[in-house]
């Protein structure tokens, strides 16, 4: 068999045994526990910030390390998935919310915020979507309205990963209701503001241990000084930002594909059925073939993805065509795990249970699958 692509070199592999170390001492012997909570545990995001797990990309200047390379994301998702450790967000931190924050922050909100976000003490999220809107962002009703050194904002956000433990909520709000796009924009609502509330923790068919929330605003008094970006900026800089999410997204797609490929090669030589290895019947055998197959095409997809996100070359489609694509291989990969394990591919304490109940969101959050297409559709001038 061909050895994985690879695009890591000593140092990466040298950050993978402390992430495996870490999800092995830290995350797994927990998880059972957190699922049954709904939340991870606080701590494990302040000790993920003390073994350097969180943020490498935040400048030295602000407490991280300064390391632009994504090839440490994708071996952080790859240990992740390799542990089953699905509910701390911290890839939602890392790559998605946290850069927000590093690339439209003021000097003064970097070193208020950023520090916090590397060591773990601040978690962050990000609210766009809404109960009357997810995919189309610019029907979003939330509304800051200036009143001079502040804004007040009103409004209510739904399904909002790290919902509960977040300390930084950056919210997709109106400042302008007359101007369309142009009248989107990001202020940063701290925890304890008065008048921001969290709803529910709501129950999911996956992810148990993530916590996924509504929040709410009423007259949220917001200091001009927690305005992200220009007023008004707010779509562009969402639609700037979109690719590097979707391609983290995709490389948590991949790494799931990896370790379900693992877990059923290992299931399929162990279980026995009528006097042989399960694996041995041609059926399975073609099933095997075929997830090593796309397992491989997808690993090879994902790290050209990775390397062009690195250079600055990744637009818009291709962040499209990486997300919908490994998500909905993603998908398809694991319920074929799910039926090869049989009865126990139903078990919860199978991982492949679990694999496949959390796989299912992948293919919506994110911008879902439509969503992608509609985007490549668009770029190919149709
Ligand atoms: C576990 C979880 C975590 C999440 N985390 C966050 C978060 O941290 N922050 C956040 O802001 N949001 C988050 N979301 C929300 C998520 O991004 C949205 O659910 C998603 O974008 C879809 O929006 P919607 O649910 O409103 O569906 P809708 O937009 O109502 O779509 C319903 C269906 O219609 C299809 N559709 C809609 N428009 C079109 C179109 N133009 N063409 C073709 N088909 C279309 C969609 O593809 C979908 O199949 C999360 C959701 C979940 C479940």
């Amino acid at each position: 068999m061909p050895d994985r692509p690879s695009i890591l070199e000593q140092e990466h592999e040298d950050f993978r045994a402390v992430a495996r170390a870490f999800f092995e001492k830290e995350v797994a012997p927990h998880h059972a526990a957190w699922e049954q909570a709904g939340v991870v545990d606080r701590e494990v995001w302040r000790k993920a910030g003390e073994r350097g797990l969180l943020c490498f990309d935040v400048d030295e200047a602000y407490g991280g390390p300064g390391i632009k390379d994504f090839r440490y994301n994708m071996v952080l998702a790859e240990e992740s998935a390799r542990a089953g450790a699905s509910g701390p967000g911290f890839a939602v931190h890392t790559d998605i919310i946290v850069p927000y924050i590093s690339t439209l922050g003021t000097e003064e909100q970097k070193r208020r915020w950023l520090p916090g976000c590397v060591s773990g003490d601040l978690v962050t999220a990000i609210a766009m979507t809404e109960p009357g809107a997810g995919s189309d962002l610019q029907g979003i009703r939330t509304t800051a309205v200036d009143v001079g050194d502040h804004y007040v904002l009103n409004g209510s956000k739904t399904f909002i990963s790290n919902g509960i433990l977040s300390d930084l909520v950056v919210v997709v709000c109106r400042t302008d209701p007359e101007a369309g796009h142009q009248g989107i924009s990001l202020l940063v609502v701290e925890r304890g503001m008065e008048g921001f509330e969290r709803g529910r923790n709501l129950a999911k068919m996956g992810l148990h241990a993530q916590d996924t929330a509504e929040l709410s605003f009423t007259d949220v008094r917001v200091p001009k000084a927690n305005l992200l970006g220009p007023e008004g900026s707010g779509f562009v800089s969402l639609m700037e930002n979109l690719p590097q999410e979707r391609i983290s997204i995709g490389c948590i797609a991949v790494a799931a594909i990896e370790h379900v490929l693992d877990l059923c090669l290992a299931y399929a030589k162990e279980r026995e059925a009528f006097g042989r290895p399960i694996g041995k019947f041609q059926h399975n055998r073609f099933v095997l073939a075929e997830m090593a197959t796309e397992a491989h095409i997808a690993r090879v997809f994902i790290n050209d993805c990775v390397l062009r996100l690195n250079a600055g070359q990744v637009d818009t489609a291709l962040a499209s065509m990486a997300k919908w694509w490994t998500t909905e291989l993603q998908k398809r990969v694991v319920d074929a795990g799910v039926q090869l394990h049989g009865g126990y591919g139903y078990m919860d304490e199978y991982p492949i249970s679990k694999a496949y109940t959390d796989s299912r969101i992948q293919t919506i959050y994110g911008g879902t699958t439509e969503i992608q297409k509609e985007i490549i559709g668009r770029m190919l001038g149709l």
